[in-house]
């Protein structure tokens, strides 16, 4: 629709509101708020896997977040960021739509 054309141009399009747990992790590597894009949200955990040291040194792909807030929202021991598909899906349990 037209009004979405305008949010689009405003770049208010493609709000989210991240569920608490995940809000609690965009926080704790520094973001402020409750509605974010997707870009912003996914900026935001890469942040905290670095400032938690959650990635392998040596196998920079590898994320190990296993007894960490992340790995509860994963579901997941470890994973590979080059398969974001587990990451995907925890967004999609973790992320409601928002429309201004
Ligand atoms: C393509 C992108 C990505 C983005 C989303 C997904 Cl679901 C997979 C993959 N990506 C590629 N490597 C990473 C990465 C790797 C290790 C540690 C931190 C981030 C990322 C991730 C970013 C990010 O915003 N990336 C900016 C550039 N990154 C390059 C890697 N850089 C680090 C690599 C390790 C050594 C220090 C630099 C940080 C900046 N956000 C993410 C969030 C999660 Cl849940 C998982 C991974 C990432």
């Amino acid at each position: 629709a037209s009004e979405n054309a305008c949010r689009i141009a405003l770049g208010q399009a493609n709000q989210v509101q991240p569920k608490l747990p995940l809000l609690k992790i965009l926080q704790a590597a520094g973001a402020h708020g409750e509605i974010f894009t997707l870009k912003e949200v996914m900026h935001y955990l890469g942040q905290y896997i670095m400032v938690r040291q959650l990635y392998d040194k040596r196998q920079q792909h590898m994320v190990y977040c296993g007894g960490d807030q992340l790995g509860e929202l994963l579901g997941l021991e470890s994973f590979s960021v080059k398969d974001p598909s587990p990451v995907y899906d925890m967004l999609k349990r973790n992320l409601t739509s928002v429309t201004i």
